[in-house]
């Protein structure tokens, strides 16, 4: 038996979700690029869940579900205000998403009828759960979700309390639709491992929070975000980034496990920090992250993976940096949540072997006679 380090190139599980294939993206066989440009987040939601894209009436049923669900029970919003000042958003979020198992009856029911209602519940409660600690923290009160607009709407809506510019609504639903499924990443794979088990779905969804918290994961977009903020100007680009490379540190938000020519996602993201820059009449960060991309590319072959430029994009619609990766989870809650109803319909415990490389033929001593 020999271990493969982080189980690179080790196929896990089949998937009818999502695939990655000579560096393609799709979902459920639509090219990424088709969806980014043409598809809203509910409807790639639903693709996720259900393998064919919803007709108008599937789709009305989909976001009346998703209005009937996001108002998150008052303990859990009561519990959002007993965390410390200054908790981490990410293990926040891990908690409050736990604890709302608590209050959904249908928490342990586990026919497919259930799971199914209990992941589009997950999906209209997280961003209500993530605007909800944002304001509290802030001495706020929190906003109440509004009824008859998308997840991208009322996110900015409930986190600012006030009516979302289109422009703001369509860039995150686009971040949104690139986000929301990717074969078998870490969170995805934590997800499925928990409920191979036969555990709950918000079990599944939990363990996936935190493995998205990480920043060799999700937890990348807010590191990109630290580092563009350190950075500053232009002209630092240069000095920064050639010390970190010179030192061999990592640049975040480059590099990937599967995408060897470049993640399909980042020229989304790219192009839309471009145009948002434009709209601001601001082009440091843009301008900055193209720097560093030249700098990155050049001396090391790495291209910018989904979190790079999902970082500026989010600082110009004015979202603060400790929220980038819940946001990841806003979108990757669906694909999370359709991992896990696959998972469910096939199930089998995942249960790897390890290489044992540890001492051999020891024997036991008395505690007395140990050095
Ligand atoms: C949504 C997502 O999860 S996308 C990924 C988000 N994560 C990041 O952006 C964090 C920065 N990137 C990384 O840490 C890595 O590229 C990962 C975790 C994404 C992929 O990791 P792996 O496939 O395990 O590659 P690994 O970390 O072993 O790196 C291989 C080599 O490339 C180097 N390398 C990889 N990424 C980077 C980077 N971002 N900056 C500089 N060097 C890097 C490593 O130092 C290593 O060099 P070495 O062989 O000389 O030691
Ligand atoms: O697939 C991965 O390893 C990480 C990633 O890009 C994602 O989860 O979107």
């Amino acid at each position: 038996m020999t271990a493969t380090k982080g189980l690179e190139g080790i196929v896990a599980a089949t998937s009818s979700i999502s695939s990655i294939i000579d560096g393609v993206l799709t979902y459920r066989g639509y090219n990424i690029d088709e969806l980014a440009e043409k598809a809203s987040f509910e409807e790639v939601a639903y693709l996720l869940w259900h393998g064919k894209l919803p007709n108008q009436s599937e789709l009305d049923g989909l976001k009346a579900q998703l209005d009937e669900y996001a108002a998150v029970p008052e303990a859990v919003i009561a519990g959002l205000r007993l965390y410390p000042s200054g908790s981490n958003s990410m293990a926040a979020l891990r908690t409050a998403i736990s604890s709302l198992a608590l209050y959904d009856a249908e928490a342990q029911d586990m026919s497919r009828e259930a799971n199914v209602r209990k992941a589009i519940r997950l999906q209209a409660q997280l961003p209500t759960v993530v605007a909800a600690f944002a304001r509290i923290r802030e001495g706020k009160e929190p906003v109440a979700p509004k009824k008859g607009v998308s997840v991208a709407y009322n996110f900015l809506y409930m986190l600012t309390g006030e009516e979302p510019a289109a422009v703001a609504v369509e860039a995150l639903d686009k971040a949104l639709v690139l986000h929301a499924d990717h074969e078998l990443n870490a969170s995805t794979f934590a997800a499925r491992v928990t409920v191979g088990t036969l555990s709950d779905i918000y079990s599944g969804v939990t363990s996936a929070i935190g493995a998205l918290k990480g920043p060799l994961h999700g937890g990348a977009n807010e590191a990109v975000m630290v580092m563009l903020d350190e950075i500053g100007t232009l002209e630092n680009v240069e000095p920064y980034v050639q010390a970190k490379l010179d030192k061999k540190e990592k640049i975040m938000g480059f590099g990937h496990r599967v995408y060897k020519n470049g993640d399909p996602r980042a020229k989304h993201l790219q192009a839309m920090s471009k145009s948002l820059g434009e709209l601001k009449g601001d082009m440091r960060l843009y301008e900055m992250s193209v720097k560093i991309e030249d700098m990155v590319v050049g001396q090391k072959g790495l291209k910018p993976n989904v979190d790079f430029y999902s970082a500026s994009c989010y600082t110009m619609l004015g979202i603060p940096r400790d929220l980038f990766t819940p946001i990841f989870a806003i979108s990757r809650v669906s694909g999370w949540t359709a991992h896990i109803l696959e998972q469910y319909e096939d199930n089998r415990l995942i249960r790897p072997r390890a290489e044992y490389v540890g001492p051999v033929g020891q024997h036991y001593v008395a505690v007395a006679d140990r050095a």
